[in-house]
Parts: C-alpha cells; structure tokens; sequence
C-alpha cells in the first residue's frame, strides 16, 4: 500500500514539475534553458542529490525516473566532475589521434571481444548487429577497462607511450565516472522502488568501458552505408557521453521514429540507458537508439568531433533479469549474463580478421 502511494504521489508531481529540456540543434542557450512543452531531452541538476538533501533528492528522482521512462536520454549537470580534468582528457586524446598510424598501431586492441586498446578505422562497424550493408564506421577510438586487477577475465590495459599525459588522464577520468555512475545508478534504484544496493551489488567488479572517440574531417563525401556511427542502441546499465559541439553530432530518436539533433550544453554529461537497463526493468526505462550523423558537406572536411563515453557494464558473470518492481505481467527477456550481452554485441560489431578498410578521414599527421 505504501509503495502504491509512492508511486501515484511521484506520478502527480512529476507532471507537475516543469523541467529544462534541449532539442533542436542551433537552439540558443536562451531556448535551451526555456522550459516548454515540447520537452524531449530533460536538462537535470543532480548536485541536491550529491549533497544529500531529502527533499531535492525526491525532485531529482522524479525528474530522472520521467526522462528514462520517456526518451531513455538526460543531460546532468551538478555532477561534480572537474572541468579542468575533462578538458585536459580531450588535449590528450586530441594529441594520441594526431600522432602517426604506427605509434597508434603500438596499442592496437586485438582480435576478439577484448575491447582494450586502439581501433583505426575500419575495423569496427557500428549498428552492424541491425544493418548488414553498413561500412565501417567512420571514426577511431582507444579504450581502457577497469584500473584494477580483479580476477582471471581482467586483463591490463594497454598504454601508449605518447602523449605522457594521457594514462594519467584517463586513470583520473575512469574514476570519476565510476563515482558518477554509482550516483546515477542509486537514483535510478530510488525511482524503481530497489534498495539501492540492488544496482550497486551488480557493479562491485563492474566492467565498464572508458573510449576515446574521434570521428575525423571527411576527405571525400561518405558513400552509401558509411555513417561516423549508424544507429544503434547501447549493450550498457548507462552511459555517460561527453560530447563536444563539432557539426556531425549526437541524434536520439523519439517514439515516434524522428530524429533530434542533440545540443551540447555547456558542463554537462549526456547519461543514456542502455540494453541492460532495459532487460533490468521490463521495457519500464527505454534503450533509445541513437547515432551520430555524418558532417554536412559544406564543413566535412573540417569537422573533426570527439566524444568520450563511459560505458557502463555490471560484473561480468552478474546475471541480468527483471527487478522485482518491475515483474508485472512477467519477465519479457530470459535471464542472461552482462558478460554474455556484451560478447554477443562484440562479435557483430567488430568484423575480425577481415581486414582493415582505410576510410575517409585523416586520422594521422
Ligand atoms: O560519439 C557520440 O556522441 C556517441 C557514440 C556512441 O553512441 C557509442 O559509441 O555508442
Ligand atoms: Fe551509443
């Protein structure tokens, strides 16, 4: 009885509450900031959170639940992450990507469904789980895992000798993001009526993904199936993206099938819920497909964009099935390990031992 109380209570409120939301790209701060009915993608300080305040807590919960039951998107701000650490993470990776093939090459992730390492372009194929007839993606990536060493399916990251600042700007980055997604994740657990070990217990020995992404200035005009990255939905609990404002950017679809251009507002994280999440809670909160679209001709061949998403991952061998609040009429998906999920997403997305295709951006000096 109570927690049907709780629930009809948030419900009220939550449509109530106005929220600050962004959509069109080109908007103005003024309009980002406006809040309108027209809200897709919810703009939400979680510093009440953070600091422990009951009452901003319960607002922060509301708004949160409504964004990941709607688009399965929202923008945090409040988080609490260093802008210094987040802009010194993109000169570093800015100065790895300008480094010659080869140096990259040193680092390159091997064959299989490890993803630690350097991905050049062409090796990896973005929405090819959906879309057989894509060409690789048309950007290159470096990624690490957890810092520690934590059983016998860990195995260490790979670090390139240049630029020297770049290890340690990683190392300081992952640890903020872990601290940022336990955050969200207790939030989330608040907004579905879980203790907040729930989520926390499945992530002790989590496997997430920190990746550096640069989708390079085009040299010459896409061909058809070549997109910086198709359409897809996320294997992840979470990610949490740091985009920058480079033209070829972030889209999200709504429901209804349409496409919204994704602004970046100024420090902030885009948080998005992948498939896991999904499976956790019945369908409740959404893995929303998104993708980012190639640079409009005009300015392709110098939009260079970079992103870093942290993709959150529980345990490996965590066994992933409907929360209890969310079992309703029964369980839509079979019970299945985080480990599993993201092998199988690996195995479609990576084309191993096919060679690589050189693509169509400058990727080194
Ligand atoms: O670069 C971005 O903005 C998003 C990248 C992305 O969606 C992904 O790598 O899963
Ligand atoms: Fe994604």
């Amino acid at each position: 009885m109570a927690r049907l109380f709780r629930r009809s209570r948030l419900r009220r409120r939550v449509n109530l509450c106005s929220m600050q939301s962004i959509n069109w790209k080109g908007a103005s701060m003024a309009a980002v900031l406006d809040a309108s009915a027209s809200i897709d993608i919810p703009v939400i300080d979680i510093g009440p959170f953070l600091a422990g305040d009951p009452r901003g807590t319960r607002d922060v919960v509301e708004q949160v639940q409504r964004a990941c039951e709607s688009i399965g998107f929202l923008v945090v701000r409040g988080h609490g992450v260093p802008t210094a650490l987040v802009d010194q993470l993109y000169s570093q990776s800015r100065a790895f990507f300008d480094l010659p093939a080869a140096a990259k090459l040193a680092v390159e992730k091997p064959a299989g469904t490890e993803f630690r390492g350097y991905s050049p372009q062409g090796v990896k194929t973005i929405g090819k789980d959906r879309d057989e007839k894509l060409r690789p993606s048309l950007h290159e990536s470096f990624a690490i895992g957890p810092l520690d060493s934590r059983g016998a399916s860990t195995r260490p990251n790979l670090w390139p000798q240049q630029p020297t600042g770049l290890r340690t700007e990683l190392t300081a980055y992952y640890h903020e993001m872990e601290r940022l997604a336990r955050a969200i994740l207790s939030i989330f657990a608040d907004a579905l009526e879980v203790p907040r070990s729930y989520f926390l217990d499945r992530i002790g020995q989590h496997n997430s993904i920190l990746r550096v992404m640069h989708y390079p200035a085009l040299e010459r005009a896409p061909q058809a199936g070549e997109e910086r990255a198709a359409a897809h939905t996320d294997t992840t609990a979470i990610t949490i993206l740091r985009i920058d404002d480079a033209p070829g950017g972030l889209q999200v679809q709504r429901p209804d099938g349409s496409w919204i251009d994704v602004v970046k507002v100024p420090d902030t994280f885009i948080v998005n819920i992948g498939d896991i999440m999904m499976r956790w809670t019945n369908d409740r909160f959404v893995s929303t497909m998104h993708r980012v679209a190639n640079p409009p001709s005009d300015v392709a061949a110098r939009a260079s964009r970079m992103s870093v998403p942290y993709f959150c991952m529980p345990d490996e061998d965590a066994v992933i099935e409907c929360i209890p609040s969310c079992a309703g009429e029964g369980a839509k998906y079979p019970p299945i390990t985080s480990g599993a999920l993201l092998s199988n997403r690996y195995t479609k997305v990576y084309s191993v031992g096919e060679g690589s295709h050189p693509g169509i951006g400058r990727t080194s000096s």
